[in-house]
């Protein structure tokens, strides 16, 4: 069985897989989220980590991917995954992994400063971890703050989903955008696409079909609209 497969029977499981109506950062009004908000146990959230650590070796195995100096998670929700992420690949690895985390806000007293875990320095070598992206709003607005903090280099970005979506000004995919515009590879555990696609195997208790027709022509009508 695939990484992908596993990944997104893992997704349904941890229900980290909603259906409904959610407003995106983007505006976007869609009929699917992936809340990584429901990786809420120490099982899960370690469960995780070994995902992403398994995506990242695998990558730099076949050298789609550098070495790097710590991980870095955006706040909120890229906050535990930086940690998980560097534990998962500190135990694969025998050797410790930094992380590092932003504030959304400055403190100025205590340890003060905008950042938590290992601090940035010039060049220091950086992944970024993320759990989705959509537009690509949340990236562009990260980097430019890690390199006002020290002179790093990003060797890549991982998320747990690739949404494949369209930038917000273009037909280009997100990920292909921020590929281009900033030099580095963009690589998930998982696409949309297969995650729909084996959720559409799936029943609900009552045998009902978890993907109905209604939700499905929901899906459908999304991905004409924002997909890449
Ligand atoms: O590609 P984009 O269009 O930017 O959308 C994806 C981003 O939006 C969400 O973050 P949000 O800013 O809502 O932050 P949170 O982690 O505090 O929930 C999500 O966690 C991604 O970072
Ligand atoms: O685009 C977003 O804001 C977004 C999409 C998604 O699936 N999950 C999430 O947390 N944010």
């Amino acid at each position: 069985m695939s990484l992908t497969h596993d990944f997104t029977k893992f997704l349904l499981e941890c229900e980290a897989l909603k259906f409904g109506s959610f407003t995106l950062k983007s505006g976007r009004q869609s009929p699917y989220f992936i809340n990584a908000g429901s990786f809420n146990d120490g099982t899960r959230i370690s469960a995780l980590g070994k995902f992403y650590a398994h995506t990242i070796v695998a990558a730099q195995e076949v050298g789609k991917l550098g070495d790097f100096d710590t991980v870095f998670g955006p706040a909120y929700k890229g906050i535990p995954l930086a940690v998980t992420t560097s534990m998962a690949l500190s135990e694969e690895s025998g050797v410790p992994m930094g992380y590092t985390f932003d504030r959304k806000e400055v403190k100025d007293h205590g340890d003060g400063g905008m950042f938590v875990g290992t601090q940035l320095r010039d060049g220091m070598k950086v992944l970024l971890v993320d759990d989705v992206m959509t537009a690509g709003t949340a990236v562009r607005e990260v980097v430019p703050k890690l390199k006002a903090a020290a002179d790093v280099e990003i060797v890549g970005l991982v998320l747990s989903v690739d949404r494949m979506e369209k930038t917000k000004d273009s037909d280009k995919s997100a990920v292909q955008a921020v590929e281009e515009e900033f030099g580095f590879p963009v690589l998930s555990i998982a696409n949309i696409h297969d995650i729909i696609e084996a959720a559409r195997e799936l029943r609900n208790d009552d045998g009902s079909a978890l993907i109905d027709e209604e939700r499905n022509a929901h899906i459908e009508e999304y991905f004409a609209k924002y997909g890449a």
